[in-house]
């Protein structure tokens, strides 16, 4: 008998025995980096609604307009159709927990203002960043490292950045996304209604998709809590494949290290079983790293914290 290949992620409903929730939410980060969470809230249910209907509008604007969302960090503002990934368009709003962040977004793209976009975005993330903290507390209490949590929220912050992909033109090809791995704390993937997103197993044979879903969304864990977590959380390398003749919309919330914070392993996670994997490393520095010295490798945090 071989062994047993996954064919799909651990699918979790949050409305479910909150011990039983948190038991299958660890066990999920630990063997794939990632699970379906089923969360039918009425709320957030309404706004993905509403917040992926004023995407249309904000991917409308002309170029010109959007390359304004810049940013010194790479990979956190405009990005749309270069060579590697023709497909893809993005963009992201920085600290997007603070109102004030969304409404300085919102005046950039729309300089006569647009309530209603600012008040949806709004409305999303603070649902959503609520969610990450349910999920991140969950995490922490399963490692036995609750007491750290305050700490490291205080130390975290929202990264919101919304994406349209192209239905490729044959004989274009289908690659929507590039294979990678996320570098923040954890992230929370809402897809509209096409599919396309793909995780690799744990013994990188399978690419496992993800079908979209209206109650559901995407938990990815990233490389800087499976380094804080000192390698008992995986981080999950995942892409985008596009099939069919639709565009595709998805959006993603990233807890990320604030500027200057220290990805550092709590010492209470380090045993004889597991010793310490990891230095501590300042978040912009190791993203530096990867997008300028690294060549984008898949194992650039090995090379630039591991021990
Ligand atoms: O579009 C998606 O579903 C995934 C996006 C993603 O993986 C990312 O932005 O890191
Ligand atoms: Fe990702």
């Amino acid at each position: 008998m071989g062994l047993e290949v996954p064919t799909v992620i651990p699918t979790i409903d949050f409305s479910g025995d909150v011990c039983d929730v948190r038991r299958k939410v660890l066990q999920a980060c630990e063997e794939f980096g990632c699970f379906q969470a089923v969360y039918n809230e009425r709320v957030l249910h309404q706004v993905r609604g509403e917040l992926f209907d004023s995407m249309i509008e904000l991917f409308n604007l002309p170029t010109e307009t959007k390359v304004k969302n810049v940013s010194e960090k790479p990979y956190f503002g405009y990005i749309g159709k270069s060579d590697i990934i023709p497909l893809y368009e993005s963009l992201g709003i920085e600290h997007a927990h603070l109102k004030e962040s969304v409404q300085s977004f919102t005046d950039l793209m729309w300089p006569k203002g647009n309530l209603q976009f600012c008040e949806t975005v709004n409305s999303f993330i603070k649902e959503v960043w609520e969610v990450e903290g349910l999920i991140r507390r969950m995490i922490m209490e399963g490692l036995d490292a609750l007491d750290l949590y305050e700490s490291h929220v205080k130390s975290s912050t929202a990264v919101f950045r919304v994406m349209k992909y192209d239905a490729p033109l044959p004989p274009q090809s289908a690659l929507g996304l590039s294979p990678h791995t996320d570098k923040n704390f954890i992230t929370l993937v809402f897809q509209d209604n096409v599919s396309g997103l793909e995780v690799l197993s744990k013994d990188e044979k399978t690419w496992i998709p993800i079908a979209p879903s209206p109650q559901s969304f995407v938990v990815f864990i990233g490389q800087s809590f499976m380094a804080w977590s000192n390698n008992r959380l995986h981080a999950a390398q995942h892409r985008v494949m596009m099939k069919g003749d639709k565009t595709r919309f998805s959006c993603g919330l990233f807890s990320t290290p604030r500027d200057g914070m220290l990805v550092e392993v709590p010492t209470n996670l380090v045993d004889e079983k597991h010793p310490l994997a990891y230095k501590p490393f300042i978040f912009l520095d190791y993203l530096n790293y990867f997008y300028k010295d690294s060549g984008l490798k898949d194992n650039a945090l090995q090379t630039f914290a591991g021990i």
